[in-house]
Parts: structure tokens; sequence; C-alpha cells
């Protein structure tokens, strides 16, 4: 049983509601990963990636890892995007140094045809059993993020059968047959919407939605194959859970990659807060949809390569440019996407120290 504890740290949720805080929170996307060594043992334990997410009890370990080494002011739920098409059927395995691959891709009308939305608790049972564990090993330090791919994220792999670089054949399914791509996304969605409400049930206090290829689709394309899904999705999750004696809010990001142009869009999704890469101003995001959603993001994960100076400047270029936080507006610090593998640690620790001080400063002045 899971013992649910209300939050200590609520700095994150409270930035996601835009409500005032003392400082601005941060998190990273892919905070536990490759660049931490802790992480590089635990998985050589684990043996391979997928074995490390099957395994409530690892998974939880390397979530915590970044925790510890860090003043981070949320947890993500340790896993993958593509646990969802795995369940679907299409057997996922990662090849070393490769990334992720599906041995059956979606070829065919066939393959469409027989695509069905999954058993979550007999095929992701791994999933929300590692939210439970998680949720309980936090204690109520940080917030735990749970989290899915976008129905058209999903669906680019699930085509692709892995990573592309011109999604040349999830592209000619959208143009020739889009009744079939509707048919792919809407059986994604159904499974994407059970799937972030089960993790809410065990124990998640916030969901995030990636949609990290949406920024590859045209203008009016976007709109019918990406947003219109990611809709449907924020529109069914709870707003809140039962904790058994206290409620949470369970507020949503949806974070498209590339998604500076179609912020309105995204913001009538009904999202608590979008996710923007470095490519978007921060002020200039404010001024669009600051009073509907709060803001999360976002430098460069370059910037970590450079000198403590230098990252220091871009931190403070980020806050200022967002502004100084007042109730009805939000942001959480991240990266405009996840962390490279090559990071050095120490960098890491020089980027959150810097937006925890500046933030406080700029709240003073
Ligand atoms: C597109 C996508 C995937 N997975 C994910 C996305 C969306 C975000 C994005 O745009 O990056 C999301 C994801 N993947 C992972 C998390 C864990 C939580 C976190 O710390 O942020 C999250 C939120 C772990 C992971 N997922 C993966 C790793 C590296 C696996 C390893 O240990 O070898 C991690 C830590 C594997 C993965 N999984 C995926 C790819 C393309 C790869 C290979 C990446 C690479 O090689 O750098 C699919």
């Amino acid at each position: 049983m899971t013992r649910f504890v209300p939050v200590q740290n609520d700095t994150f949720l409270r930035a996601l509601r835009r409500e005032t805080t003392d400082y601005t929170p941060v998190w990273l996307m892919r905070q536990a990963g490759r660049y931490l060594p802790e992480y590089r043992a635990t998985r050589a334990r684990a043996g391979n990636f997928m074995g490390l997410c099957t395994n409530p009890e690892m998974a939880c370990e390397v979530t915590l890892q970044p925790l510890d080494r860090y003043p981070l002011d949320a947890a993500i739920l340790f896993s993958d995007i593509l646990t969802v098409p795995d369940a679907m059927g299409l057997g996922l395995y990662f090849e070393e140094g490769e990334g992720p691959k599906f041995e059956r891709p979606i070829q065919n009308e066939a393959d469409v045809a027989q695509l069905a939305v999954p058993d979550i608790e007999e095929k992701l049972g791994y999933v929300t059993a590692a939210v439970r564990t998680i949720r309980s090993a936090l204690n109520g330090r940080v917030p735990l993020i749970g989290f899915s791919g976008s129905p058209w994220t999903l669906a680019c792999y699930m085509v692709e059968g892995g990573g592309s670089s011109d999604f040349r054949k999830v592209k000619t399914l959208m143009y020739k047959r889009p009744d079939l791509m509707h048919r792919i996304l809407t059986v994604t969605t159904e499974a994407v919407t059970q799937y972030l409400k089960a993790q809410v049930e065990a124990g998640a206090q916030a969901v995030m939605i990636f949609d990290s290829w949406g920024g590859a689709l045209a203008d009016g394309a976007f709109q019918k194959f990406s947003l219109q899904y990611m809709k449907q999705i924020v529109q069914a999750l709870p707003l809140e859970a039962n904790r058994g004696g206290f409620v949470e809010s369970i507020p949503s990001i949806v974070f498209t990659k590339g998604g500076g142009l179609w912020l309105e869009d995204l913001a009538s999704t009904g999202a608590s807060a979008l996710g923007v890469d470095w490519t978007v101003n921060l002020g200039n995001a404010r001024a669009r949809v600051g009073d509907r959603c709060a803001l999360q993001g976002n430098i460069d994960p370059h910037v970590l390569f450079a000198d403590p100076p230098q990252i220091q400047a871009e931190v403070a270029k980020a806050l200022e440019s967002f502004g100084t936080p007042q109730p009805g507006v939000g942001h959480v610090f991240n990266l405009g996407h996840g962390i490279s593998q090559f990071t050095n640690p120490d960098a890491v620790s020089v980027m959150i120290e810097a937006v925890h001080t500046y933030s406080r400063r700029q709240r003073s002045a």
C-alpha cells in the first residue's frame, strides 16, 4: 500500500498553478541519466535500459539519484515514452548506441486495424508500481511528475520503427491515408489517457506530455494531427486526486519541442503549463500566454558545456527575460530539451544554484 504524504517543497506545484513562490523552481528533462556515474552503475547492474524501467526498485533508485546530488524541486518518474507502443505489442528494443527500435512497426492497413488500447494494469503495471514505490520513497520531499509521449510523437516511432531524421514514412501515411493516421492517433490517445490516469492514481502529482516531434509538422497539420489529440488527453485528466485524508490538485504540462509558433494553440489545450525550447523568448511567451499557462524552460542544454560564469549568465538572462513572477504567472526553470549524456555533473550544480540564488534576488529587488 502506498502511504501518501503531502508534499513539503511544493514550489514546483505552486509555480505550475501560477501562485507566488519564494524562488523559481527547477528540474531537468532527463535528470536521471547517463551523465551521472551512479546512473551508469545501476544501469550496468540492471543489464540494460528496459531492465531498469521494468524493475520498480531500480527505477526508484535512479529517479532519486539526481535528487540526492542536487537541490532539485521535482522528481520525474524514470521510464520512457515508448513503453506505451511496447504495451500495444510493437516489441520495443534498444540497440546499444542506436536508440529505440520496434520489432513490429506499423507498416500497412492491417497493422493499423489490429491496433488496440492495451490493458494498462496488465501490460504497464511495472510503471504504476514504480510510481507507487517512488512516491513512497520520496516521502514528501518534492513532487513526482508522471509522463507520457504525445500521440503524434508515439506514432512517429510506431510507424518509422525507430528514430528518424525526415519522418518520411509517418508523413507519407499522414498525407496519403489521413484516415489510417487518425485511427492510430485515436487508439493511442485513449491508451495515453488511461496510462496517465493510472499514474495519477498511483501517486503522480503532475503530468507532462512530451510532444518531441510536434515541431516537425506543418502549420495546419500540427493542429490536426498533434494538438487536437493532446487537448483530448488534457481535458480527460482528473484535476485532482483524493489521497485518503487530503486532496491534491494535478497540474499538467504540454511540451511541443519546436512549438514556439503555436503557443496560443497550445494554451487552448487547457494545460496548466507549456514547456518551451530554447528558440522561445520567455518574456515574449509570457506576454502571449502568461495569464493562461505557466511556462517551463528553456535554456539550451549545451549551455552546460560552458564554464560556470557563462552558465550563470545564461541562467540570469532566462530569468530576466521571463521577468519577476507575480501572482497569476508562473515559471519553472528547465532546459529546452533533455540534458546531454556528455554533461559534466558539476555544471548542473552551478546551474541549479544560480537559478535558486538569482531568482530569490530578483524577487527581493
Ligand atoms: C523521444 C523520447 C524518448 N523518451 C522520452 C522522449 C521524450 C523526450 C525527448 O524528446 O527527449 C522521454 C524520457 N526518456 C527517459 C525519461 C526519464 C525521466 C527523466 O529523467 O527525464 C523520459 C521523460 C529516460 C531515458 N530514455 C532513454 C535513455 C537513455 C537510455 C540509456 O540508459 O542508454 C534515458 C535515460 C532512451 C531513449 N528513449 C527515447 C530515445 C530517443 C532514447 C535514446 C536517447 C539516447 O540514446 O540519448 C525516446
